[in-house]
């Protein structure tokens, strides 16, 4: 079951110029476990200015939409993505896929936004960020850890998002020695219930994400947790977010 606790976080410094007595920012923390933390905080940026950026970012971001290799298989990646990184950083490469390093200078606006990001998580550094543009409700992220050798054993990601609201599922990896356990306890029960529990977790959370709304995992988060936005049929306009994080 989720565990919400609505009290701010002493570490996430709040803007005051978005804090209007009408529209406050919420910030909501959810402690994982195991030192794996989820903080999100509604209305980072406020509404009007969250459109100008959507506006931006859509027309000018130069999209594409890549073949990835997953679980050895092609197949066209069920989004828009782009990357930007600072100067002289260890390539980021991913299912298969180089993205081309555009630099902060293109796109001066992103300079503005992680301005805001650094000034919220006191001790931050973001260097690289990861945008993707969700066209529709069939556009998705699948279950995976942002675990790539290069952000280090404990990368704080700070994911912020503009345009249609879509849902942020966070589940529990099964560790080694609980699949292994698991697999005992299934021993001759039928193939379909044995596989439900061999894969499945029984801690999850579910995140909206809503438009100018910051959502940062730190900790342990992609090490031991997968987090994925699913499809939705009834998100039937563009989303776009970035995902600001840290090379080391
Ligand atoms: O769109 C999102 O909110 C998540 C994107 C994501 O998980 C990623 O780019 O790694
Ligand atoms: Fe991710």
């Amino acid at each position: 079951m989720s565990k919400l606790i609505d009290d701010p976080d002493p570490g996430i410094r709040r803007n005051p110029e978005n804090s209007t007595p009408e529209k406050p920012m919420k910030v909501v923390e959810v402690d994982l476990g195991n030192e794996s933390r989820v903080v999100q905080i509604s209305r980072f940026i406020s509404y009007q200015d969250s459109w100008k950026f959507f506006n931006y970012l859509d027309q000018n971001i130069p999209w594409t939409r890549p073949t990835v290799r997953v679980f050895g298989r092609s197949h066209l990646q069920p989004r828009d993505t782009c990357y930007v990184a600072s100067e002289g950083l260890a390539q980021l490469v991913y299912s298969g896929y180089q993205p081309h390093a555009y630099s902060w200078d293109e796109f001066p606006p992103l300079k503005e936004i992680l301005d805001m990001v650094h000034e919220a998580i006191p001790g931050s550094s973001f260097n690289s960020l990861l945008l993707n543009r969700y066209k529709g409700g069939s556009d998705y992220v699948g279950w995976h850890a942002d675990d790539e050798k290069l952000y280090g054993p404990t990368p704080q990601i700070a994911s912020l998002s503009f345009g249609c609201e879509r849902d942020f599922l966070l589940k529990k990896k099964p560790s080694k020695s609980a699949q292994v356990k698991s697999a005992e306890r299934c021993e001759g029960e039928r193939p379909s219930k044995r596989a439900k529990k061999l894969n499945g977790s029984d801690q999850h959370y579910t995140f909206v994400l809503k438009h100018g709304s910051l959502l940062v995992m730190s900790g342990y988060t992609q090490r031991d947790w997968l987090h994925s936005v699913p499809k939705r049929a009834k998100a039937d306009s563009t989303r776009i977010n970035l995902t600001f994080r840290h090379i080391v």
